[in-house]
């Protein structure tokens, strides 16, 4: 990475404004998944340990610039507190007069949580006179939230350009060294899997992958919209009627680039969506009219297995089916065993429902990387620029 990350700069003694990511599932007030919390918990401590004064920013949810109660930082504070083994402080604002008498209180080593973000409106817009508060706070800014790094706002943008020092964190560092690598010098075969509910969603991403993988596998319900570009009819499935033209191109481009392609041959259809649903196997010719398709089927679950299995790289991106509900869920849960069990092959996750997915299947620490980011590790597989990054320091 071309950026400067806290492995390059002294921080002892400095009040290190350090934005994560703690936009994690709560559920009664409690942490439900707290993958990201462990996550930033490298960077925190090297913070700890080399006698910064840590001030944690995040936002969770999204509260559109209001206070709202059950969205407060306090609870993901706490489990901080006892994953780390020591206190954290935790402020009611993330800016302001008694936040800087907080502040001026830590000792070094010594951790403040703020307030979520997003209880202001200025984050969302980029404000710069927000920026300056938080920046106020600070002597440097570490950005270590890649899972926010697509968004452009006051504290993961904005406050960059208003101190002196701004660098990336070790979970940003492995985040995008982990997919810069896969982008730009992959193993080969190097295989995507794009799945997930629709094709508009992924249209950057199988547009920039088709330059760059040698196998790419489509399912989940996009899936349909490229069937009905085949000629077939899809029946109910979930079909995007003015994107067909565009999966005819990019089966095109696929030819055209020398790129294996591979969809569906078979689906589960549902006479209903919900686990109880009548269900068949068909070939993709021979959908009825009145079901959908809410899962693939398992001669393609085969073929896509081999595939991985002679790869050495694989991404993947949004389940092959409805996995929420386990009557759906083979198709996804076979491609996660198919990753699982190729020990030759690197597998990067990338974040979002796929995650999910292998955390359901317990099959994430069999996972070689799973990314923190949705939206973010979306973004940079399509190729755009950061700008949580981009306003980080260069080396
Ligand atoms: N055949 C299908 N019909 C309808 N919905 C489907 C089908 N296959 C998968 N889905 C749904 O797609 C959803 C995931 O779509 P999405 O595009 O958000 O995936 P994702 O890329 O993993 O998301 P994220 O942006 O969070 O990473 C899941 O909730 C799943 O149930
Ligand atoms: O959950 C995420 O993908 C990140 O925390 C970003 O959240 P956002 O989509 O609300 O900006």
């Amino acid at each position: 990475m071309n950026k400067k990350s806290i492995r390059d700069i002294d921080v002892k003694g400095k009040r290190v404004f350090c934005r994560v990511d703690f936009n994690v599932p709560m559920k009664d007030g409690v942490v439900g998944d707290e993958t990201r919390i462990r996550a930033a918990i490298p960077t925190i401590q090297h913070l700890v340990e080399n006698g910064a004064k840590v001030i944690l920013a995040s936002h969770l949810g999204r509260p559109k610039g209001e206070v709202v109660e059950e969205l407060r930082l306090a609870p993901v504070a706490r489990r901080l507190q006892e994953l780390l083994g020591r206190d954290v402080a935790v402020a009611n604002e993330a800016y302001g007069e008694a936040v800087k008498a907080q502040v001026d209180a830590l000792a070094e080593g010594d951790v403040l949580v703020l307030e979520n973000v997003r209880f202001y409106p200025g984050e969302e817009k980029n404000d710069s006179e927000l920026a300056k508060q938080f920046a106020e706070l600070a002597d440097v800014y570490v950005n270590d939230a890649f899972g926010a790094a697509h968004r452009a706002h006051a504290s993961t943008e904005g406050i960059a350009h208003h101190v002196p020092v701004a660098v990336s964190g070790l979970l940003m560092e492995k985040e995008l060294d982990v997919l810069g690598k896969a982008l730009s010098h992959p193993d080969r075969p190097f295989t995507a899997i794009i799945g997930g509910a629709k094709v508009k969603d992924k249209i950057g991403v199988i547009d920039n992958l088709l330059d760059k993988v040698d196998n790419l596998i489509i399912g989940g319900g996009l899936a349909y919209t490229f069937i009905k570009a085949q000629g077939h009819d899809v029946g109910k499935s979930l079909l995007e009627e003015d994107k067909i033209d565009l999966a005819k191109s990019f089966m095109e481009k696929a030819k055209k680039n020398d790129v294996n392609f591979y969809m569906p041959v078979d689906v589960l259809v549902a006479d209903d969506f919900s686990n109880d649903a009548n269900t068949k196997i068909v070939p993709i010719d021979q959908i009825p009219s009145d079901w959908e398709g809410l899962d693939c089927g398992p001669k393609s679950s085969e073929i896509y297995a081999e595939v991985i299995k002679n790869s050495k790289l694989v991404i993947w991106n949004g389940p092959m089916g409805v996995f929420e509900l386990d009557t759906f869920a083979n198709g996804t849960k076979s491609v996660a065993e198919a990753l699982a069990q190729s020990q030759d092959t690197y597998s990067v996750i990338g974040g979002g429902d796929s995650a999910a997915a292998v955390e359901k299947f317990n099959l994430a620490d069999k996972m070689s990387h799973i990314s923190t980011g949705g939206g973010a590790s979306l973004e940079f597989m399509e190729g755009k620029a950061l700008p949580g990054v981009v306003a980080l320091n260069d080396k």
